[in-house]
Order: C-alpha cells, then sequence, then structure tokens
C-alpha cells in the first residue's frame, strides 16, 4: 500500500520507508554486537510487531529462534485501556534464555512493563526490548528500553504494523491520518 492508494486519509508521512530501513540496519548491527555468541529467543508481540520482527531477525548475524505473544490493551480505539490480556502465549520456556522482545511501539508503556514483569517472572537469563517507535511525551510509566528505533510526537500513528481499527497495517511508512478517518 502506497500513500497514493490512501485516496485523503493520510495527513503526513513521519517516517519514511527509507528512514525505517536505515534505521534497522543500525539497530540491527546493535544487536549483533551485544549478542555475539550467544542465542537469543526474539519474542514478537502480535500484531503490531509483525513488520517490524520480519525486517529485523533479517538482518541479525546472531543465531535466533522467534516466537510470538498476543496482548491487547487497545482494542479497536485509540487509547489505551490499560488492562492488558494475553490471547496468545509462548511456546517457549524462558528459563536460562536471553530474551529479545520486539515491539513495534511504546506509547503509554502500560503494555511492555506488564509484559517485562510477566517475561522476567519465567526464569530467562536476560530480557531486553527493541521497539521500531517511542512516544516519550505520552509515557505513563518508565520502561527501560535498549533498542528504540525513533522517538516521535505524542500523536496517533497508522503503518509499519500499527493500525486503525485493524486497517493501515500494510503501510511501509509511519504516519498520521486525516481527522475524517476518526469521526467516520
Ligand atoms: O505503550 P502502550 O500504550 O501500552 O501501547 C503499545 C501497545 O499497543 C499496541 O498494541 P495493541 O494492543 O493495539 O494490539 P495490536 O498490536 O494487535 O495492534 C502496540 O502494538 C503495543 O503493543
Ligand atoms: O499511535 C498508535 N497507533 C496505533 N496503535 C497504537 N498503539 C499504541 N499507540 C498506537
Ligand atoms: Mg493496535
Amino acid at each position: 500500500m502506497n500513500p497514493a492508494d490512501m485516496g485523503d486519509d493520510l495527513e503526513r508521512v513521519l517516517l519514511s520507508e527509507e528512514q525505517i530501513n536505515t534505521r534497522l540496519d543500525e539497530l540491527a548491527e546493535q544487536i549483533d554486537a551485544d549478542y555475539a555468541g550467544k542465542d537469543v529467543l526474539v519474542v514478537g508481540v502480535l500484531k503490531g510487531a509483525v513488520m517490524v520482527m520480519a525486517d529485523l531477525v533479517r538482518r541479525l548475524h546472531t543465531s535466533v529462534e522467534m516466537d510470538w505473544m498476543a496482548v491487547s490493551s487497545y482494542g479497536s480505539g485509540t487509547k489505551s485501556s490499560g488492562v492488558v490480556r494475553i490471547l496468545k502465549d509462548l511456546d517457549t520456556d524462558l528459563i536460562g534464555r536471553h530474551v529479545l522482545i520486539v515491539e513495534d511501539i511504546i506509547d503509554s508503556g502500560l503494555t511492555l512493563s506488564w509484559l517485562l514483569a510477566n517475561l522476567r517472572s519465567r526464569g530467562p537469563e536476560s530480557v531486553e526490548i527493541a521497539t521500531m517507535l517511542r512516544k516519550p511525551d505520552a509515557a505513563k510509566v518508565e520502561v527501560d528500553v535498549r533498542y528504540v528505533g525513533f522517538d516521535i510526537p505524542n500523536e496517533f500513528v497508522v503503518g509499519y504494523g500499527l493500525d486503525y481499527a485493524e486497517k493501515y497495517r500494510n503501510l511501509p511508512f509511519v504516519g498520521t491520518l486525516a481527522p475524517h478517518v476518526y469521526s467516520a
């Protein structure tokens, strides 16, 4: 899906596909350096993290296993409910593992602070977080994040995995939506 496919739904492009790809190269290099010689269990948080997970692991030279969790705190709206539900748990035992959680966005931080505590309680050797986007001005809780793609303004964004009412996840860029989309 391209900007041209969006009619007048797109307000503006915040991060282009090229900016995202350049940043992914840098993050992968950093992750490879930090985990040299280790096996990593990369945990993608469905559904938003699908794009960044796929693009990041393909750049890594580190030996990885991939697993997925589905949690939801947003439903179909634009505000976090603060109540995190596990919709799908991991298949993998975390005891002694180096776990790298991969996320599309840290907004209020509620989802990841809950997830971090949950995964840490399962006996891993280490747990770190990689997120493509973070909204520093939206933080309700501080989350200790090792790898951040971009800090962005406190606006609702879509694309590169991020949805509004389940749409727009397939945009290869990150953008904001025109106001009429929300009132439709
Ligand atoms: O920092 P927070 O305010 O908690 O928000 C971040 C979380 O919200 C989104 O997930 P969502 O619950 O919308 O599910 P989805 O990934 O399926 O869209 C996003 O993918 C993060 O997991
Ligand atoms: O800005 C956002 N856009 C889409 N989904 C989200 N989930 C948390 N923040 C966002
Ligand atoms: Mg969502």
